[in-house]
């Protein structure tokens, strides 16, 4: 992967535009505001961060204060809102709940003007747990939860509504570092749908409900899911390294590896595996962890290949007991203020985003009436 091309197919290496919000590094390397994220998922909370993106600096304290207490009184979900969670199948995506989701929102929260922006974005921000909480608790253990819960942080409530009481503080710390790191990533397909959406001067829900879908694909935020359904299948190292081999030997995808834009290493990858490793030790695992480290040393070994942010989020979740169903719409819950943030960029210095193509179609030939044909 060191001699990585960044060209080619799928835009690659080309510039789509500017940002202030987000570098990702030549390499490796990733900056918010220009704070590396390093010491973001090391020293603030997922809230600060979400402040910064939005707003452009780091909270004083008595702004993160102000901003933290809206966020929580604003988590209550509409009648209507919940109406439509209780239809949706235990059998649905819950990608696909997070994207009626927030579109059902859009319905009955209409951005009125781009001066609702920052109001819209932050009830998001607020609900997106329990629009995903609800669903599940109702369709799976038949229960309607009081989304309203008293958690500060975001991470923290949404592990109470999915299991009905507080968090301890690890797993509260660890979801803080989950969402700061899953927070904002430039150009990457989610965000770039978010931006051609704001670039037709469209709503900011029509934004996000298209960014949840192109997040949805294994290639990008379903890496995280497909990166679980492939590990807990093995029960030891060995096994693991066996089966990956027969996997690379047929030429299949192995989700959580590789990067669009990174060569040699995702910087995210360290900081979750670490915590993935902390809650290994919480929980005494002895399988999934050796054999995810196992997984990483046969791909690099292998294809040179290093795992991105979704690999060790696959085990860090299941440690907490998250459902694995429910990995992506975590990711949901922390890149919708990434897609604002640029959704506010794009709008503030906009031109439609309208590239072209190369035709490789037939020339042009006569049209013959349906009557004429065969
Ligand atoms: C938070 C995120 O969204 S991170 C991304 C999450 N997605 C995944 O983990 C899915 C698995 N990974 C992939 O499919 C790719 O690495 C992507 C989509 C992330 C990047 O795609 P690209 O930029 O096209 O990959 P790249 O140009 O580096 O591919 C080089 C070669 O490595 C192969 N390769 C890349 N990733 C993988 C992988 N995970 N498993 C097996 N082979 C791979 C490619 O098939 C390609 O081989 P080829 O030259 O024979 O066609
Ligand atoms: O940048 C990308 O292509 C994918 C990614 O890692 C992200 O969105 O976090």
């Amino acid at each position: 992967m060191s001699d990585k091309k960044l060209g080619g197919a799928g835009l690659r290496g080309q510039s789509a535009g500017q940002t202030a919000l987000c570098t990702v590094g030549k390499g490796s390397g990733l900056t918010y505001r220009g704070y590396d994220v390093r010491e973001l998922a090391e020293g603030a909370t997922f809230e600060e961060v979400a402040y910064l993106l939005l707003k452009g600096d780091l909270p004083t304290k008595a702004e993160l204060a102000a901003y933290t207490e809206k966020l929580k009184g604003m988590r209550d979900l509409p009648d209507a809102l919940k109406a439509v969670l209780e239809q949706i199948p235990a059998d649905a995506h819950p990608m696909d709940v997070m994207r009626t989701g927030a579109s059902m929102l859009g319905n009955l929260e209409t951005e009125q003007s781009f001066d609702e922006q920052q109001e819209a974005t932050d009830r998001l921000l607020a609900v997106l747990p329990g629009i995903i909480t609800y669903w599940y608790r109702y369709s799976h253990d038949g229960v309607r939860i009081d989304t309203a819960t008293d958690d500060d942080s975001i991470g923290a409530h949404f592990l109470h509504l999915l299991r009905d009481e507080k968090p301890n503080s690890l797993h509260e710390k660890v979801m803080h570092a989950s969402l700061i790191l899953y927070a904002e990533h430039e150009f990457n397909a989610s965000t770039f749908t978010a931006r051609v959406c704001a670039s037709t001067l469209s709503d900011i829900h029509s934004c996000v409900t298209g960014a949840i879908g192109s997040l949805r694909g294994p290639l990008h935020g379903g890496a995280n899911e497909a990166a679980m359904a492939m590990i807990e299948q093995w029960n030891s190292p060995d096994e693991a390294e066996r089966e990956l081999k027969g996997m690379l030997e047929r030429k299949e995808k192995v989700m959580g590896f590789g990067h669009a834009i990174y060569r040699v290493s995702d910087p995210r990858n360290e900081i979750i595996k670490a915590w993935s490793k902390k809650l290994a030790d919480e929980v005494g695992d002895t399988v999934l962890y050796p054999v995810s480290e196992r997984v990483e040393q046969v791909m690099w070994d292998e294809k040179k290949l290093f795992p991105n942010a979704d690999f060790y989020h696959a085990s860090a979740y299941h440690f907490m007991g998250i459902p694995t169903k429910l990995f992506t719409p975590i990711f949901v819950m922390s890149r919708v203020t990434g897609w604002c943030a640029h959704v506010f960029e794009q709008r503030a210095n906009n031109r439609i985003i309208r590239p072209s193509a190369d035709y490789t179609g037939p020339e042009e030939r006569p049209f013959t009436p349906i009557d004429q044909r065969g």
